[in-house]
């Protein structure tokens, strides 16, 4: 109905109307959970006992923080690299460059943060900032979105993402209409994607430990492995960053409110929801049952990083040793896709380690509430669209070759299931 800018593709998440309800809903949402979090029953479905009063939203201390803590992201993402990667062929056949130092940046923030501590810096007074924090965030989102919405007015259209570009200002403010805006070489997309929310993530976890261990003498095992398995996840996604420039994120969807504000706000101030609810409710757990949602951890690590690494081993270099016995399906593109090992189990192996893995941030919260359990559920919601997403981007580009993968490996991410 609506392309008078270009693209015809179809429109994803509900269209304008979805648009505007997720950018109001992921906002309340989040607050909705910091607030539960903190509160005694701590009910995810139930409103949150008191609403705050819009003076404990607001601090210019949060402003500050906040503003230092994406200057020295930044800042850490400008020092030299120890490579620099090729991103995928764009609209006008050429490719960009981009840093491979998210690692570093993760190491030098703790190493700065380590000082820090040792000077004497109350980590933990970072958890009574979370409400204003978060409120800053968001707002960096909305108004980033919105330069950005205002950048890709002037980008010629070879720099406009497939979706994204409807001529709906609803619908594309949220998608994103430029899929890689630059200021020089400074990617915005991908130094949003991996640092200032997934470093901020664990940053807030640590916090939250450190809190605990304040208030109570020492941390929990709860909270410890927490904090140990976010970090593993975390500490992985950046050392394995050159893998994120073949997400759909980098290479099909826009920069707009949708990564601005999941990047900036939702990952850091939702992903740490366990270690929030720990925090307020302490939870009794033994060492037995803690091993054994270690060993959860690691079936779901080992599902997650085997199967990243084969895909990524086998698209670098189909004869690598490693990849070069798996049995595979040429495609019209002249690309192969992989029909045994982890790709032939299911079609999505990776979301099922990484699925298995979010099973395992919960258990040590126990189970006598469902709070920490949510993330359990927005990401079974986000990856099965994901994959629905994945899957429908796959036929376009392999067609025959795609229908032929579903039909020898059936089931998308839990084998006889789904
Ligand atoms: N924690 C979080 O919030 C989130 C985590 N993730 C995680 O990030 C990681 C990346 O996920 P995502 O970006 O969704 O995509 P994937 O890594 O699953 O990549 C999908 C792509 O892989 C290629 N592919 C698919 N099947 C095959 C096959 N059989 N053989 C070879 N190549 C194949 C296709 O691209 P092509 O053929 O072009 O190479 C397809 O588009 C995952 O581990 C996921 O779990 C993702 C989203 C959110
Ligand atoms: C709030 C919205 C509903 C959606 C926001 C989505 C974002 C939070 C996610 C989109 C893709 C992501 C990826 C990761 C984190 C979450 C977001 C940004 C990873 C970096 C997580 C670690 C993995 O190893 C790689 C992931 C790539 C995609």
């Amino acid at each position: 109905t609506m392309a008078p800018q270009g693209s015809r593709a179809p429109l994803e998440f509900g269209g304008p109307l979805g648009a505007a309800a997720l950018m109001l809903l992921l906002p309340a949402t989040m607050f909705h959970l910091l607030l539960v979090a903190r509160s005694g029953p701590a009910r995810l479905l139930g409103l949150p006992p008191h609403l705050p009063a819009p003076a404990a939203l607001w601090s210019p201390g949060a402003l500050l923080l906040w503003l230092t803590w994406l200057g020295l992201q930044a800042a850490f993402y400008l020092l030299p690299a120890r490579k620099m990667a090729e991103g995928q062929e764009l609209k006008d056949q050429s490719r960009l460059r981009y840093p491979i130092n998210g690692f570093q940046a993760l190491v030098l923030t703790a190493l700065l943060v380590g000082l820090g501590v040792w000077a004497g810096l109350p980590l933990g007074m970072l958890t009574e900032m979370l409400l204003p924090l978060a409120w800053v965030a968001t707002l960096t989102a909305f108004i980033f979105s919105l330069l950005l919405y205002l950048k890709a007015l002037m980008a010629p259209a070879s720099a406009l993402a497939p979706g994204g570009n409807s001529g709906n200002p609803v619908y594309d403010f949220f998608l994103g209409r430029e899929l890689n805006p630059r200021f020089g070489s400074f990617d915005c997309k991908y130094f949003c994607e991996l640092r200032p929310g997934l470093i901020g993530w664990v940053l807030i976890n640590l916090a939250l430990l450190a809190q605990e261990a304040e208030l109570r003498g020492r941390p929990s095992l709860a909270m410890w492995l927490v904090n140990g398995f976010q970090l593993l996840y975390v500490g992985d996604a950046l050392w394995h960053e050159e893998a994120v420039l073949t997400t759909m994120d980098i290479t099909h969807d826009g920069f707009g409110f949708m990564l601005a504000f999941g990047d900036l706000a939702w990952v850091p101030f939702t992903y740490s929801l366990q270690a929030q609810f720990l925090l307020y409710h302490p939870q009794p757990l033994e060492l037995p049952t803690a091993s054994v949602i270690c060993l959860v951890n690691a079936v779901g690590y080992y599902i997650f990083r085997g199967a990243n690494s084969q895909k990524n081993t086998f698209r670098k270099n189909p004869s690598d040793p490693r990849v070069a016995g798996l049995e595979t399906i040429s495609t019209a593109t002249g690309r192969q896709l992989l029909v045994s090992g982890w790709w032939g189990m299911v079609r999505h192996p990776n979301y099922l380690g990484d699925l298995i893995m979010a099973l395992a941030w919960s258990l040590p919260c126990g189970v006598s509430h469902l709070l920490p359990y949510f993330y359990l559920l927005y990401f079974t919601a986000l990856l099965v669209h994901r994959e629905a997403r994945d899957e429908q981007q796959c036929l376009q580009k392999y067609g025959l070759a795609w229908r032929e993968y579903c039909r020898r490996v059936p089931y998308r991410i839990v084998p006889y299931i789904y």
